[in-house]
């Protein structure tokens, strides 16, 4: 008995020394000997949110870094806009939490590391260049006018929460550009394929804060296993149909071609097919992870960032009518569809669309895994970690934006004196090389969608009732946000 006390007390004393190594950024305030940090996890995904962002607010304190003790493992946080770049691409791998979603979405480009991410990213980035953008538009344009009809029930109704709108409107944008489902077939790709991949991001978050589950030992005998594999096989089924139908069809059919007038295009899931046959390039496993991984990837950011800028809009009436003016002035007909010069000429469309990322963005911050020593500005980062990189608090830095950091004014970005010098400061999509390949496929739907709202709504919200919650994606709490009006 007494040499078992004797063992734990030599335990605690060298948990307690390991964590206070002077070698280490400043520790999290509230760590324990043994457990770190781990217990202040523990809570809802409001609390897990707001202990994040506290988080990025010490470690600004402390000059941009800190440590975060998960039992006995280090994590960096990081928040000095530099040093994130710096982590970024040293480190292009992601760290042992992004593999929980291994099963689900495998060698896709989130979750795969370097020797897979790399040629498959540069098989994929041309799938989204601004060419292929430009066959998009008559498609983003015809989905948004279905959303702004679909939305026509609410108008004069009590405040809703829009946000299954958007993922309806962007899962059917995704569902025709990515993998060229016709109208028929796009509600295959429906809201109960979005609440799938929702509740399996859920079991995530919960792992993540149950840091016992961390272990395989522990996680493969509880009730999340068992959900999570019911929810990748209904997943698969939907998206194997999918891919097998395309196949099919892709063989009957001679490739489109790209015409802007008509609105022809290829899709996305086309070009992969293309690439499977023709270079041998994926095998039918990651055909279906790279799709899987950019149907998550798009619906649930751009959804939630839109459900924010309807909010900011209606909480920030002279914006919302100064969007309405441009919108007015460069497409003068009221019923025109956008093209892709209108999107070039909406420049305070884009501010508020970039406002509303800075403030919200929907990734609030993102993970590396630590491999070799890497040297910042102030510490070195020990192999073996991980390391998170909190975009978000980049964003809300009175250092790098000024006093007005925390107010909604997209008028800062239309004067270039008024950003900061620093190019790092601003990274919704990401930091580094392994930034997000959907940025302007992203900007292209979220603007078009914006501009036919404003065309025929006007819109009131308040902002100050909002609740955020971390689901991945850091969403607004289920509620009653905006309210409509059709315009006169
Ligand atoms: C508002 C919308 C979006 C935001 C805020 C956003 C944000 C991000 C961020 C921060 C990353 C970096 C992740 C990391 O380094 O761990 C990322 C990566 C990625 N995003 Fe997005 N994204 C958005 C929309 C989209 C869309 C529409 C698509 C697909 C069409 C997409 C596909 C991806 C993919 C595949 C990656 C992994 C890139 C790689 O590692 O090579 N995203 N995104």
């Amino acid at each position: 008995m007494f040499a078992v006390l004797v063992c734990f007390v030599f335990l605690i004393i060298w948990s307690w020394m390991r964590m206070r190594r002077p070698s280490m950024p400043p520790l999290f305030p509230g760590a324990l000997p043994l457990i770190g940090n781990s217990h202040q996890l523990i809570g809802d995904r409001i609390h897990l949110w707001k202990f994040i962002q506290e988080g990025g607010k010490y470690c600004q304190k402390q000059d941009g870094v800190a440590t975060l003790m998960i039992s006995n493992y280090p994590y960096y946080f990081v928040t000095d806009p530099d040093d994130c770049l710096v982590v970024s691409n040293a480190s292009l791998n992601k760290p042992y939490v992004y593999k929980f979603a291994e099963k689900f979405l495998g060698s896709g480009l989130i979750t795969s590391d370097e020797p897979i991410w790399k040629p498959h990213r540069k098989l994929l980035n041309p799938t989204f260049n601004q060419q292929i953008m430009n066959t998009f538009l008559h498609e983003m344009n015809v989905q948004a006018r279905s959303l702004v009809s679909k939305l026509s029930v609410e108008v004069d109704k009590e405040p809703f929460d829009p946000r299954s709108y958007f993922v309806d409107f962007t899962l059917s944008t995704v569902s025709r550009t990515s993998l060229g489902l016709n109208a028929e077939d796009q509600t295959i790709i429906s809201n109960e394929y979005a609440d799938m991949v929702e509740e399996i991001f859920g079991i995530y978050c919960k792992r993540f804060q149950k840091v016992w589950l961390h272990l395989n030992s522990f996680y493969n005998f509880s009730p999340m296993k068992w959900r999570e594999e019911q929810l990748i096989k209904s997943l698969r089924k939907i998206l194997d149909n999918v891919i097998r139908k395309r196949r099919v069809e892709l063989k009957k059919h001679s490739e489109e071609t790209y015409d802007l007038s008509s609105g022809k295009f290829t899709p996305a899931l086309d070009h992969t097919l293309n690439m499977a046959d023709e270079q041998n390039a994926f095998s039918d496993q990651e055909i279906r992870e790279h799709i899987d991984t950019l149907i998550a990837a798009a619906y649930d950011t751009s959804s939630t960032t839109l459900t924010y800028a309807m909010i900011l809009l209606g909480s920030n009436p002279h914006v919302q009518e100064k969007v309405l003016k441009e919108i007015e002035e460069v497409l003068q007909d009221k019923n025109a569809d956008i093209t892709k010069d209108n999107l070039q000429n909406l420049v305070y469309l884009d501010a508020v669309v970039k406002e509303t990322l800075r403030l919200y963005s929907a990734i609030p911050f993102i993970g590396r895994k630590v491999e070799f020593p890497v040297k910042l500005k102030k510490y070195t980062l020990e192999p073996g970690t991980t390391c998170i990189l909190l975009l978000q608090s980049i964003h809300l830095d009175p250092k790098l934006w000024g006093p007005d950091v925390n107010e909604f004014k997209p008028e800062r970005w239309l004067d270039p004196d008024t950003l900061p010098k620093n190019p790092n400061a601003y990274v919704p999509f990401g930091i580094g090389r392994r930034y997000c390949i959907g940025r302007l496929y992203t900007t292209y739907v979220m603007k078009t969608a914006l501009a036919h709202m404003l065309r025929r709504f006007v819109i009131s919200g308040d902002i100050t009732k909002v609740v955020t919650q971390y689901d991945v994606v850091l969403k607004p709490v289920i509620g009653h946000h905006i309210s409509l009006k059709l315009r006169t």
